[in-house]
């Protein structure tokens, strides 16, 4: 999977001259720290990470069982130094000194639940140690995995706001698993090479905010109105199918830390300079009159460089963008009364 992130934008010069670094060992030094890191998600992302030469230590933060996980993905003769710590007297070494904090801590979704059936429990623990890195780790890019992501975003920037450290460039929620998605499902249908196909998805993560442009879809393909439709709707509802198919054992793991290595490995190039990255992701926006808003992100050593306008939109998108918003708009809010209460 590295070796197709690196050959991604391997025609630029300032990729060739990272690999060379690569070679001579002069990669930037990067701290990752992934908390929630013994879960479902946390042990395969836990796993992708340590294959990333672009992280130089690796961090491994839970509750509980993380000296297993670290024990385990440690032996992996790849760049980065593995410690895990487990407990909130651990939690504060975890973060110090941390580029990039990775955040799939909480609890997953049943089959009948929503996203915002998680709310009562992952607010709090997203609160928790989002005030800890405001404390330990100010500077750090937060790539916010645990639901609902429309929520525990803006609870995080909150958060933030409070302690005085809020940079709004650094504060990401992860939608790349709906691209990943919506990329698997084009290709499907549009029979075209899953690997060459880009699809920007925006709005939010979560049931109809999710909103992906299949008119802005590469390769272009012919589709009827009704595919269009089906492949929208499978998209919105591809966690809940995965959801489903697990009966009751949690909401996706692979695919997801599959997505979150993808994300990551982007803010890492961004924060290591590497010209044009781009990936979508759920960011404070002023591109709608929402807050906050995923988008394609141009990321850069700061975190956000720019945050790109949506492009032209079908009808049935522009109907799809309108239709999201109150759901988007009563989540952020939700969130926003959380943090401050
Ligand atoms: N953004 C996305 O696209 C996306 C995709 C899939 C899942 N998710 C979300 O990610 C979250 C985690 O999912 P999972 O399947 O890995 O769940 P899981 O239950 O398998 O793992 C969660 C881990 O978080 C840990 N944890 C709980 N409280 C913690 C705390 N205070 N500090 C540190 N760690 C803590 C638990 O011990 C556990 O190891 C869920 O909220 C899920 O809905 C998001
Ligand atoms: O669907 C879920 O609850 C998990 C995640 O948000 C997903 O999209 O797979």
């Amino acid at each position: 999977m590295f070796r197709s992130m690196l050959v991604r934008s391997s025609s630029s010069a300032k990729q060739a001259v990272i690999r060379r670094s690569f070679s001579s060992g002069s990669v930037p030094e990067r701290k990752v720290a992934i908390l929630g890191a013994a879960g479902g998600i946390g042990q395969p992302l836990a796993l992708l990470m340590k294959l990333n030469p672009l992280v130089s230590s690796l961090s491994l933060y839970d509750i509980a069982n993380t000296p297993g996980v670290a024990a385990d993905v440690g032996h992996i003769n790849t760049r980065s130094e593995v410690v895990g710590y487990m407990g909130d007297d651990n939690l504060a070494k975890a973060l110090e000194g941390a580029d990039l904090v990775i955040i799939p801590a909480g609890v997953p979704r049943k089959p009948g639940m929503t996203r915002d059936d998680l709310f009562n429990i992952n607010a709090g623990i997203v609160k928790n140690l989002c005030t800890a890195i405001a404390k330990y780790c100010p500077h750090a890019l937060i790539n916010m995995i645990s639901n609902p992501v429309n929520s525990t975003v803006p609870i995080a920037a909150e958060i933030f706001k409070k302690a005085g450290m809020y940079d709004e460039k650094k504060l990401f929620g992860v939608t790349t698993l709906d691209v990943v998605r919506a990329k698997t499902f084009y290709a499907g249908k549009a029979n075209v090479p899953v690997a060459e196909v880009n699809v920007p998805v925006i709005g939010g993560h979560a049931g109809v905010t999710i909103l992906p442009l299949f008119s802005q879809a590469t390769p272009q393909a012919n589709l009827s109105s009704d595919v269009l439709t089906a492949l929208t709707k499978r998209t919105q509802d591809g966690g809940t199918e995965v959801v489903e198919a697990k009966a009751g054992k949690g909401s996706a793991t692979l695919s997801m830390a599959y997505a979150g290595a993808l994300f990551a490995d982007a803010c890492l190039k961004g924060l290591n300079g590497v010209p044009d990255v781009i990936e979508c992701s759920y960011v404070q926006s002023t591109i709608t009159e929402l807050p906050f808003f995923a988008s394609k992100v141009r990321l850069g050593k700061n975190g956000v460089e720019e945050v790109l306008d949506l492009g032209p939109l079908s009808d049935f998108e522009k109907e799809g963008l309108e239709a999201l918003k109150p759901e988007l708009k009563s989540s952020i809010e939700k969130g926003v009364k959380f943090a401050n209460q």
